[in-house]
């Protein structure tokens, strides 16, 4: 299996090298040259096995040589050991329809931990048989920041650098990344938004002197291997509900377009999935560019789903690389055109995004009330992300077609917005009950490129 960047400028590299990459040098995203198909019986056959068997029959096919079998295994079984949930990510009922799949139950409680806690181990097991090392950076609106430094704290050939917006993380998200007392991760605080973040980490992908200097690697969901990793959750889902007999519909709470996307690749792959909706907060730039074709950032407003804060939504690239029929140059001058204002994306293009997404908006009220109902009508507890899923789910769901959406955070990671809503203080679980007490250690950096890389580069050397 070989993997081109979206950008179609880039060398062509296999699975392990993609995963140690990062962005493309072209500022593209590496995405499979071809995409295996899973045939029918072998969806069945998924039924009743373990998470860690499902992961390794889905996700084999994309990894080429990197590991052998049992290599793979081992490191898949490693990766989820730490869950607080047999079943890794239960399917709960909320109504006749409508099944909520509960991706917090990982070590930091959010559905980053899936793919997280199974690249830690892969640049783990690559690491130790090259004798490599790498600096990791990464950009978080809180969840995939705690996911990265849990999986890589302590792991001796890797440093790891988190830029988060500073004051714009719930605290417990903070203090996941700022308590953790291991020398080789760092949380450093930036002014502005997510998007300043994660724009900076793009920078420093292509600054090459640097890149190559400090042997950069991202765990961002620019990272394939992150993506790949959220596909097998939506076969173990759909086929407990009966796929591929049957189809299923996903809503998925976005903001960086990874999650959704991995929905997108299980589809590609033969799941039966009828519709894929893509809910947004107020910062609905992903719903406006399906409804109206134009994507133009226009500011980000802070809102009580502050991991979905997000305007320039990195993944939306790899679908726009599918639905312009794999036409890197269109896609590298829309990206062009993005970091002028924006881009119009084509009549074609958009009908080929609109066969497979569906998409909804759900306002500040609108979040409050659906944890605040959920809560009163099935006893389930919603995160706020994972209420704009539900809200929207519920305007987008038709009959006869079961509607999963995806909770994709613990409520006690955001305990102030869901107490508002519902008058229920969710109570972290007993593992990180001193999280509050734990020392912080955070570095403030401005938001600028040099003032960054001097820092890594002096961390690093010391
Ligand atoms: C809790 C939560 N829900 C949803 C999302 C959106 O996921 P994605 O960025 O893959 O669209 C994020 C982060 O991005 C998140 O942290
Ligand atoms: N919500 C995310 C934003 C980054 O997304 P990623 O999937 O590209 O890492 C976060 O919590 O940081």
């Amino acid at each position: 299996m070989k993997y081109i960047s979206t950008r179609g400028c880039a060398p062509t590299l296999s699975f392990e090298e993609a995963m140690l990459t990062g962005l493309a040098r072209d500022g593209g995203l590496y995405l499979p040259e071809s995409i295996p198909v899973m045939r029918a019986e072998d969806m069945r056959a998924l039924e009743g096995v373990s998470y860690e068997e499902a992961a390794f029959r889905v996700m084999r096919p994309f990894i080429g040589d990197a590991f052998t079998d049992e290599e793979f295994r081992g490191i898949i079984a490693r990766a989820y050991a730490g869950f607080g949930h047999a079943a890794r990510a239960p399917l709960k009922q909320l109504d006749s329809g409508h099944f909520l799949l509960e991706l917090f139950h990982g070590p930091t409680l959010a559905f980053k931990d899936f793919a997280m806690q199974l690249i830690g181990q892969m640049f783990e097991f690559s690491l130790k048989r090259s004798g490599q090392r790498v600096s990791i950076v990464g950009a978080t609106s809180g969840d995939t920041g705690s996911a990265a430094i849990e999986a890589f704290r302590g792991l001796d050939a890797v440093d790891v650098f988190i830029l988060y917006p500073h004051g714009r993380v719930s605290e417990v998200q903070r203090r996941q990344m700022t308590t953790p007392v291991e020398g080789n991760v760092h949380a450093l605080a930036i002014d502005g938004h997510f998007d300043d973040a994660q724009a900076r980490v793009k920078d420093m992908f292509n600054d090459f002197e640097f890149r190559d200097g400090v042997r950069l690697a991202g765990v961002n969901s620019i990272n394939w291997a992150r993506v790949l990793a959220q596909v097998v959750y939506y076969f173990t889902s759909a086929v407990s509900l009966g796929a591929p007999d049957r189809k299923v519909s996903f809503t998925v709470p976005t903001g960086n377009f990874g999650d959704v996307f991995a929905g997108y690749i299980a589809k590609r792959m033969g799941l039966p999935i009828d519709r894929l909706v893509v809910a947004t907060n107020q910062n609905d730039i992903l719903h406006r560019c399906l409804s109206t074709g134009e994507y133009r950032p226009d500011g980000v407003a802070p809102s009580i789903s502050p991991s979905m804060d997000i305007q320039v939504s990195s993944n939306f690239e790899r679908a726009l690389f599918y639905a312009y029929g794999q036409d890197g140059n269109a896609v590298a001058q829309e990206m062009e055109a993005l970091k002028a204002g924006g881009f119009s994306v084509s009549q074609g293009a958009l009908e080929a995004l609109r066969e497979t997404f569906d998409s909804g908006r759900c306002s500040e009220e609108d979040t409050r009330a659906a944890i605040r109902d959920t809560w009163a009508t099935s006893g389930e507890l919603l995160c706020p992300h994972s209420a704009v899923g539900v809200h929207v789910a519920e305007v987008e769901r038709r009959e006869g077609v079961p509607m999963i959406t995806l909770a994709t955070a613990h409520p006690a990671k955001f305990p102030a917005a869901v107490e508002e809503a519902s008058g229920i203080h969710p109570p972290l679980p007993e593992r990180m009950a001193d999280l509050y007490e734990r020392d912080e250690r955070v570095t403030r950096v401005e938001n600028d490129l040099s003032a960054i890389e001097t820092l890594i580069k002096e961390r690093i050397a010391n």
